[in-house]
């Protein structure tokens, strides 16, 4: 039987996250310091640990078949790879930046300078589609610092708290693109490929909803208990359980993340008491 090839950040700011979801969605990898590839031992997986930058190369050529790698890693080299899932982690943006002392009245004032990059084929892409003219130069770390050291006028580098970005004085003036850890796949798979991938999938999607839900345990007395139940949907009606003390009963239900604190506090108003909250592992529909 074919097994799936996966490619991981071999080290990095993808790598403990991608593992940590292949563990939850039950593939389990003895994984031997400074391996560069290893075996599933419960599922027809294989892992390969690579750098990010260099997945979608291998994607492209098929020497693997799937991949946990940055969106904007894909956007900049990974053309004609699909993303199967999008992941919700290394959520981060791709911006171009100028000193705070420049004043930045628009895209125009670009015209000419020159810009420091890991991105060209993004920055192109962008400064094509504006119709502006720029001199790109290829950084592949440390771009941040290009301006300081007379390299460029502007950088175009990855973002997430901007503290990189303050710590070198610049500002950012421009958004092209937003990322997150993707499920990315090669164009070409064979059939016994794609039916382990959509397993992977189906698990992942699991593991996913679990995330963005909470599971509600609570007591109220009976006459309270249908206040309460117009507050909480519930994934097709909350539980309604007695409770030994007559009058009361227990009520059980599933809230989105986002809705929570609120959910809650409407709850306590409505007369709920002993409110419990506890974390979905996993959650199928
Ligand atoms: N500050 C950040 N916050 C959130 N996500 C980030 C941040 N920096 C990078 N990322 C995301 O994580 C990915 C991997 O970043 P990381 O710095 O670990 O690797 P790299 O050095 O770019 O790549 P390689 O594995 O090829 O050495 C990036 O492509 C991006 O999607
Ligand atoms: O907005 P921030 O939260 O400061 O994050 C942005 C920084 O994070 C990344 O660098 P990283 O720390 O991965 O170092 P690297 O350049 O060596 O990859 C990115 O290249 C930025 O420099
Ligand atoms: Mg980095």
């Amino acid at each position: 039987m074919s097994k799936l090839r996966i490619a991981v950040q071999k080290a990095g700011r993808l790598h403990d996250e991608s593992m940590e979801l292949l563990k939850n969605i039950g593939i389990s990898i003895d994984n031997g310091k400074d391996q560069l590839k290893a075996s599933a031992r419960n599922f027809p997986v294989e892992v390969f640990y690579l750098r990010n930058g260099d997945i979608p190369q291998y994607l492209k050529d098929g020497v693997v078949d799937a991949a946990i790698i940055g969106e904007n890693v894909l956007i900049e080299k990974g053309e004609g790879i699909g993303i199967a899932e999008k992941l919700g982690f290394s959520t981060c943006r791709v911006c171009i930046a100028v000193p705070k002392a420049t004043k930045y009245n628009g895209l125009t004032d670009l015209e000419g300078k020159r810009i420091a990059t890991s991105y060209p084929n993004t920055v192109q892409k962008y400064l094509d589609e504006k119709g502006i003219s720029a001199n790109i130069h290829i950084i592949n770390g440390s771009v941040e610092i290009a301006p300081n050291i007379g390299l460029a006028e502007a950088i175009c580098d990855i973002v997430s708290s901007g503290s990189t970005l303050f710590k070198n004085n610049l500002k950012e003036v421009e958004t092209l693109l937003k990322s997150e850890a993707v499920l990315a796949v090669s164009p070409v798979l064979n059939q016994e490929k794609q039916a382990i991938l959509e397993k992977i999938q189906f698990r992942i999607q699991s593991v996913l909803k679990g995330r963005e839900s909470k599971y509600v345990l609570l007591n109220a007395p009976n006459d309270k208990i249908q206040d309460i139940i117009n507050v909480l949907p519930g994934m097709k009606s909350p539980t309604v359980l007695p409770l030994a003390q007559e009058g009361w009963s227990s009520v059980h239900s599933v809230i989105s993340k986002n809705e929570f604190w609120d959910v809650i506090d409407e709850l306590k108003a409505k007369g709920a008491q002993g409110i419990l909250v506890c974390p979905i592992e996993k959650m199928v529909l």
